[in-house]
């Protein structure tokens, strides 16, 4: 969908900010840019909508040059979403929303009836439409910049740390919403982020890039994770790439067992089967807390889970929240050892 192809940018006070760079992005998926600061994240994503023309190479969308396509029909065509949200503070966030579709011809009772949808889309109430920007919460204004650059349904959009203005809670949940729309949506999405975990959680593939816009490695995130090209992506990956690699792995296959009973812990359950919480027949001991696990939670999630539980077990439910068996210390040890020599097999 997107081609780079040699792409060099040098900006004219001398600065190289993009290096020799070829790298595919396809369509319908997630490439995530990371690296550190200045390393030509920015540049690289600002090349595809013409905000900065390269200096040599050749960038294609959807097959076509991007010099041979007049800018302002590009952008139009492709959603951008920055950190600030960008949002205008005079227009109310239905009018923001709307802006794209009324620039595109649509009448403005078409573009508003559009906007309200997706507002719905991105999880916000129809009331919201109706106030100014700086009467939403960080987190609400960048679903407000979501909305806003899926209004025309751009096949590709464009985020530049769209999410890094806000709490990490919110950040989690606004990753989650990306995650569920582009189930939904399928968009083409190149996303810049400084954040390593981010790039796991939200990329189909990761692009690392070092000082001077050198592209050093682009490869699937377990891939990466189990194989990183040099002990620079090895070091920007972090001490806890091991585990990092297990939030990639569902507990869908790993097997499960009864659930233990008469022993000295065992779960307490409501009328449901829902449990509630580990309790011991030891007079005087607390109960402990206990979080169930479906079967697409992590394996790193089941292994800090079994590290809390008093009985190295982890309680395992379906979609409902009813208890389906238990899953020991032991398995998930042993399959998040598999885990990592099927990744590296893999890659
Ligand atoms: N218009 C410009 N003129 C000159 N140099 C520029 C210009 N824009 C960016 N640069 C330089 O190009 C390099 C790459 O910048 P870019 O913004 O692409 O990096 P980045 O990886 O997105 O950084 P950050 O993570 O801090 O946003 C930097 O050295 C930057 O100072």
């Amino acid at each position: 969908m997107i081609q780079f192809d040699a792409v060099h940018k040098r900006f004219p006070n001398g600065t190289t900010a993009v290096h020799d760079l070829s790298l595919e992005m396809p369509e319908g998926g997630v490439t995530v840019l990371v690296g550190s600061s200045g390393c030509g994240k920015t540049t690289t994503l600002r090349m595809i909508n013409r905000m900065v023309d390269p200096t040599s190479g050749t960038i294609r969308v959807g097959g076509r040059d991007v010099l041979d396509q007049d800018a302002a029909d590009l952008r139009r065509s492709i959603g951008y979403v920055i950190q600030q949200s960008g949002l205008f503070p005079h227009r109310t966030v239905l009018d923001n929303i709307a802006t794209v579709p009324l620039l595109l011809g649509h009448g403005r009772r078409k573009a508003r009836a559009r906007a309200a949808e997706l507002l719905e889309t991105v999880g916000l109430t129809a009331e919201s439409g109706k106030r100014y920007p700086h009467q939403l919460s960080g987190g609400q204004q960048q679903r407000v910049g979501v909305a806003r650059a899926l209004a025309a349904d751009p096949p590709v959009l464009l985020m530049d740390e769209p999410f890094g203005a806000v709490d990490p809670v919110v950040r989690t949940q606004l990753q989650d919403e990306l995650l569920r729309l582009q189930k939904e949506l399928s968009k083409t999405i190149v996303f810049v982020t400084h954040d390593i975990d981010e790039a796991v959680r939200l990329g189909d593939q990761i692009a690392i890039f070092r000082t001077g816009g050198h592209l050093v490695q682009c490869a699937t995130p377990s891939e990466l994770l189990a194989r990183p090209a040099d002990d620079f992506v090895a070091d920007f990956l972090g001490a806890e790439r091991g585990l990092k690699l297990l939030s990639l792995t569902p507990l869908k296959d790993i097997p499960q067992a009864p659930a233990p009973e008469g022993g000295t812990w065992e779960l307490a359950l409501d009328a449901a089967r829902r449990p509630l919480h580990w309790r011991t027949k030891n007079t005087g001991e607390p109960e402990l807390p206990v979080r169930p696990l479906r079967d697409t939670d992590s394996l790193l999630a089941a292994l800090n889970e079994s590290i809390a539980s008093p009985t190295g077990l982890v309680a395992r439910v379906d979609a409902d929240g009813a208890l389906t068996g238990v899953t020991s210390r032991d398995e998930i040890h042993q399959h998040a050892g598999q885990a990592h020599a099927e990744a590296r097999v893999a890659s």
